[in-house]
């Protein structure tokens, strides 16, 4: 029973985590359900991956251990007052919401439940996310490393206050599009160097991963591995000098500023609503 997963909501984000999940053989297929009212995308995920396709949020509640609430934050509020009769204080909720507190989760179901706010992105799917966990009071020290192991069976994790959450979704869980876009600009510039679409995106993304993976390995600053290929006199420092005359470091920064900013707004919508919803 307890490695059995019920995902409510598999579309983006839930879809792959399941993808990572089944790769890394956290649990046998049959151990992963889901529902979603999109029809065509679990059948999808049932012939892509053998996972276990349940009709109802109850049926799917009684046959897990660990509940994935993978559908949107404004549907928080419906989906947890839909589940809260059926919960059980041994389930562990998980939360991947942006702009849902833990609070505002207990607000409506109650504090008596183990639940972990999290933040995945989509390289979950293939094995190399990154997230971030912050559990509530109720959460024992094995239930925080089940949760570990399930977020392991698809990238890295660390474990974070929650008030650090917002920057997490800027710095990880929305990040991967910044990265897809400096992808397709790269194969862009490449295509018109002359390079066939398909090639640029094999030099573009490798370079990115390589490029990270020196991050993550040799541990020395960013700025002394830039530094390192920036021959004298030569090629890249002029790429360099161009990319600062755009503002490329402060378009990052600034975006993901916009990024924080909206993910605490959608903070305070959240919370305006629980409360109205709650009395
Ligand atoms: N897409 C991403 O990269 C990330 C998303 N998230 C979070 O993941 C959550 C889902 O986002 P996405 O996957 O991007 O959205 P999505 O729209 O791709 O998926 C949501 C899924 O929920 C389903 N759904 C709708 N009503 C439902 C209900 N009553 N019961 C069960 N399923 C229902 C939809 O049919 C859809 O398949 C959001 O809360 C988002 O903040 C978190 C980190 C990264
Ligand atoms: O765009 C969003 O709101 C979600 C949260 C992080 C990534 N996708």
């Amino acid at each position: 029973m307890e490695r059995k997963v019920g995902f409510i909501g598999a579309g983006n984000m839930g879809s792959a985590m399941i993808g990572g999940i089944i790769k890394a053989g956290f649990t046998d297929p049959q151990n992963v359900s889901v529902f979603d009212p999109k029809e065509d995308q679990v059948a999808f995920l049932g012939d892509q991956y053998g996972i276990n396709k349940v009709d109802s949020v109850e049926s799917l509640i009684q046959d897990s251990h660990l509940l994935v609430l993978a559908v949107k934050p404004n549907l928080y509020p419906t989906v947890l007052k839909q589940i809260k009769k059926h919960l059980r204080t041994t389930h562990i909720i998980i939360t991947i919401a942006a702009g849902v507190s833990l609070r505002q989760v207990e607000e409506i179901i109650g504090k008596s439940y183990k639940i972990i706010r999290t933040m995945p992105n989509t390289p979950a799917l293939v094995q190399q996310g990154m997230a971030a966990l912050c559990p509530n009071e109720q959460m024992k020290e094995k239930d925080f490393q089940l949760v570990g192991e399930l977020f392991n069976s698809f990238g890295k994790w660390e474990k974070v206050d929650e008030k650090l959450i917002d920057t997490v979704i800027a710095v990880s869980g929305s990040a991967p599009a910044y990265v897809f876009m400096f992808v397709e600009a790269m194969a862009d510039a490449a295509v018109q160097g002359g390079m066939p679409r398909k090639q640029a995106y094999q030099f573009a993304a490798q370079t990115i991963m390589g490029a990270a993976s020196m991050v993550m390995e040799t541990e020395k600053h960013p700025g002394e591995l830039k530094d390192m290929v920036c021959s004298p006199g030569g090629t890249t420092i002029e790429a360099v000098r161009s990319l600062e005359k755009s503002g490329f470091r402060s378009a990052i920064i600034e975006a993901m500023v916009d990024c924080m900013n909206k993910a605490d707004d959608m903070n305070a919508q959240s919370s305006k609503h629980s409360s109205s919803t709650n009395g």
